[in-house]
């Protein structure tokens, strides 16, 4: 079965859909791969107009880094390899010319919150649960994803959620400002989104893009980069740590 769905829609919505519902929509380099291709189909094509990102099934958004494939890396170095790999796509993600959507369907956890965080909105189903919980696993946020959180969110609230390091209701992370809209769980989650982008799909493709490369050109500097690329691999060293091993078997080993 395909790692990844793939939909484009005649009003110009693309739906990118994680399809690993086996783990929890966990993040391999099969995904890795089909998010950079598709980010560069949408950057592309003048009749894509939104890119929305969620996952398969009701359970999870997206449980972060595949822990199963990512604990062979051991060294810094490996780390590194994978880390930034992910990073270069999240940080494209971020500056892509066109407005993007993580439609949160279910659990969003590690790698899975900064995924949803280099997108524009976040729209979350009522009674999920997401959270940058990798401070648990002896690690820092692999992907970029602390250096756009201090970007997007009040300094607090960022910090906050980093270092409490804990699953929230994704109705309390509406009021931190990182979900943007709230879906009744009772409500189909697709539609809902569409609803919401409605007001955006009635603007034209040119008007969209530009906007956006307005919105992005502040993160296309060398200083924010390197903050980036800094983040990453601060990460990779504590990758390496006793903790951080300890912490994956002991996840791995549940039974
Ligand atoms: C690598 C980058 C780094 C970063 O930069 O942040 C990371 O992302 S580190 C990874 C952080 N992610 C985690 O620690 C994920 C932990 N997972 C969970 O907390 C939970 O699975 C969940 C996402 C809250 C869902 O809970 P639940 O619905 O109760 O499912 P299970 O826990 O029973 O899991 C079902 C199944 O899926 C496997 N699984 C889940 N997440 C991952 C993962 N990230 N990598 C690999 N496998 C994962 C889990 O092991 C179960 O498998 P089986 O026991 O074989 O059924």
């Amino acid at each position: 079965m395909s790692a990844v769905l793939l939909e484009r829609d005649d009003d110009g919505i693309v739906w990118f859909t994680i399809n690993r519902q086996e783990k929890r929509n966990a993040i391999n380099y099969e995904v890795m791969d089909a998010l950079q291709e598709t980010i560069r189909l949408v950057e592309e094509n003048d009749k894509v107009k939104v890119l929305v990102l969620t996952g398969a099934g009701q359970q999870a958004f997206c449980s972060g880094g595949d822990l199963s494939e990512f604990h062979r890396l051991h060294t810094k170095e490996e780390a590194y390899q994978m880390l930034s790999k992910m990073g270069a796509i999240l940080y494209s993600l971020l500056t892509i010319s066109k407005p993007t959507v993580a439609l949160l369907n279910g659990s969003a956890v590690g790698g899975g919150c900064e995924l949803a965080t280099a997108c524009d909105f976040r729209y979350a189903k009522t009674g999920i649960k997401a959270g940058f919980i990798q401070g648990t696993l002896g690690i820092t946020t692999g992907w970029g994803g602390a250096t756009m959180l201090f970007e997007k969110l009040p300094y607090t609230h960022a910090l906050d959620l980093l270092l409490k390091a804990r699953r929230m209701p994704s109705e309390q992370l509406h009021e931190y400002g990182w979900i943007h809209s709230l879906i009744s769980e009772n409500k189909e989650i697709k539609e809902e989104c569409r609803k919401l982008l409605e007001p955006y799909l009635a603007q034209s493709a040119p008007v969209l893009r530009a906007y956006k490369q307005a919105a992005v050109q502040k993160w296309k500097t060398e200083e924010f980069r390197g903050r980036f690329f800094a983040e990453i691999e601060q990460c990779a060293v504590l990758w390496e740590s006793d903790e951080h091993e300890e912490a994956v078997r002991t996840f791995l080993n549940r039974s």
